[in-house]
């Protein structure tokens, strides 16, 4: 049985206490995971903690971002062993892990290796009553410690979009990986001592999260910064608890986003789109479509095209290349998912396809399969339209004005993205102005450019991460004035 450990100042350490990791394909057990005590993750904060004041304390911009370099290069040379084990963790289809998260985890590395090579400086000069003026100029120092609490969606790809520039600014890290995906985080500890970061700089903690590792390292007076994503529920305790010590947050949290599809949407990449946005990684993405609403005269035409598309994913094994969708990523997590697809049911929606669990052979059928689902016909106050349900589901609702659908977009809790599709550049940017989100698509899903900011308004975060914008996270800002 394999056995999972932390990485914990440069070292594979095992704890007394063991979890299971069992596959969403089949159910089976696929690992054993060390669960960090306490004691353990006093060991890990203490390790970061020194490690700031070590070798890597004293290296040079130039210097780490070589080292991050190198990270980055050591994750492609490794690829094919991440994407294996990314996918043993999640089931999400190889063909998708191959081209989004395992490239973005290389890429998270180099972005910001980049990003605090060229950042520059602000400076003023001041008038003073003497006449001799003053100069005044901007520094960034490391926090401290960051703890970095990740979910299970984008394991490798959420991960490293929060110790990529961690560690480019000078931090030392923290990782607490989610229950649901241990191993590509422990992997990216053998490249951390292949290219030689130095010990402690980045340490990995295993277990869950209230009553365990999760709530341990974020209580931890040890750590400065605390960064997340995940479930709003958890961000709000975490925001608890980073109160004591009053230490800054960055939280990117739910969604319940939708899909704006205007008559005049060049219709194919409006389904193709929507396809991607509301299924991709079997609608595991905080970034994806649960609300479709779609202007009346083209409705009843991209309901159908939406369900062709939909009954097309086919559900199979991550290495199989005719996989559309893989399972999602718990017994815990399908039954959630299912909840919704009874309460609609309950709500009165039309069923347009799905709603179930698919068959499958028999070697998969403990599994954590759910079918990609549609509805139409509920009012706004359903559940399934406003509640974050995190699978491979949407619906479907006409709209008849402009003013109507972005009042009917914004009227929920969360503000996290929307993907508006239509060829009236005027209204594009018009309605992209309007919506309440941190990211505003136009024609297109879930293109990502690493230097913008990515974040959420509302309830779906706190703060904003990508580029320069993460330097504000990650950094201390002080201002040096000089009186000449
Ligand atoms: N990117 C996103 O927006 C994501 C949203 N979700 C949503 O969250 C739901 C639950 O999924 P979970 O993985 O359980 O999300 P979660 O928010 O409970 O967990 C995310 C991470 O936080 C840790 N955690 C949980 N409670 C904590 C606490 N009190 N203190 C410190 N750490 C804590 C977990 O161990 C995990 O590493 C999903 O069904 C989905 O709706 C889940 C994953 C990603
Ligand atoms: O591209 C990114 O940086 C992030 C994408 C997706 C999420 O944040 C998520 O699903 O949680």
């Amino acid at each position: 049985m394999n056995l999972i450990k932390n990485f914990i100042d440069g070292k594979f350490v095992e704890s007394t206490k063991k979890f299971e990791k069992r596959s969403p394909l089949d159910n089976k057990v696929l690992a054993l995971v060390s669960e960090a005590d306490r004691a353990q993750v006093d060991a890990a904060v203490a390790a970061a903690r020194s490690a700031l004041t070590g070798p890597w304390g004293s290296l040079t911009v130039a210097n780490r971002v070589d080292l991050l370099y190198g990270v980055a290069n050591e994750i492609n040379r490794r690829f094919e062993q991440f994407l294996e084990a990314e996918c043993a963790d999640t089931g999400k289809p190889m063909s998708l892990a191959r081209h989004i998260d395992i490239p973005r985890g290389a890429a998270n590395f180099k972005i910001f290796a980049d990003v605090v090579k060229n950042v520059p400086s602000e400076f003023f000069e001041m008038e003073t009553p003497d006449g001799r003026g003053a100069l005044n100029y901007a520094v960034r120092s490391p926090i401290g410690v960051i703890a970095v609490i990740c979910p299970w969606n984008l394991p490798l790809l959420l991960m490293t979009w929060k110790v990529g520039p961690a560690l480019a600014c000078g931090n030392t890290v923290v990782v607490k990986p989610s229950e649901e995906t241990p191993q590509t985080a422990t992997l990216l500890g053998e490249v951390m001592n292949q290219v030689g970061i130095p010990q402690g700089v980045y340490n990995v903690v295993h277990g869950f999260g209230p009553n365990s590792t999760g709530e341990f390292l974020t209580t931890h007076p040890g750590v400065n910064a605390i960064t997340f994503t995940g479930e709003t529920r958890t961000g709000a305790a975490i925001m608890k608890a980073a109160a004591e010590g009053a230490r800054p947050v960055s939280l990117e949290m739910g969604g319940k986003n939708a899909a704006i599809i205007f008559a005049d949407a060049d219709f194919d990449a409006a389904v193709e789109g929507t396809l991607r946005s509301c299924f991709a990684n079997c609608g595991q993405v905080c970034l994806g479509t649960e609300r479709v609403y779609v202007e009346r005269p083209i409705f009843d035409k991209f309901v159908a095209a939406l369900k062709q598309g939909a009954e097309a994913l086919k559900p199979g094994i991550p290495s199989d290349p005719a996989t559309g969708i893989g399972p999602l990523i718990s017994k815990e997590h399908q039954a959630k998912v299912l909840s919704y697809y009874h309460k609609a049911k309950e709500e009165g929606a039309t069923l347009v396809t799905g709603g179930g669990v698919p068959t499958m052979p028999d070697a998969l059928s403990d599994g954590c399969w759910v079918q990609p689902t549609i509805w139409t016909g509920l009012p706004d106050s359903a559940a399934v339209c406003r509640e974050e349900v995190f699978g491979p589901c949407c619906h479907v609702a006409p709209f008849d004005s402009e003013d109507e659908v972005v009042r009917r977009t914004n009227d929920n809790v969360y503000g996290l993205a929307t993907a508006i599709w239509t060829t009236d550049l005027q209204r594009a940017h018009r309605v992209a102005r309007k919506i309440e989100v941190g990211i505003a698509w136009v024609n297109s899903w879930f293109l990502r450019d690493l230097r913008t900011p990515f974040g959420g308004a509302k309830q779906s975060g706190i703060g904003r991460e990508g580029g320069v914008h993460s330097l504000e996270f990650y950094t201390e800002l002080k201002n040096v004035c000089i009186k000449l």
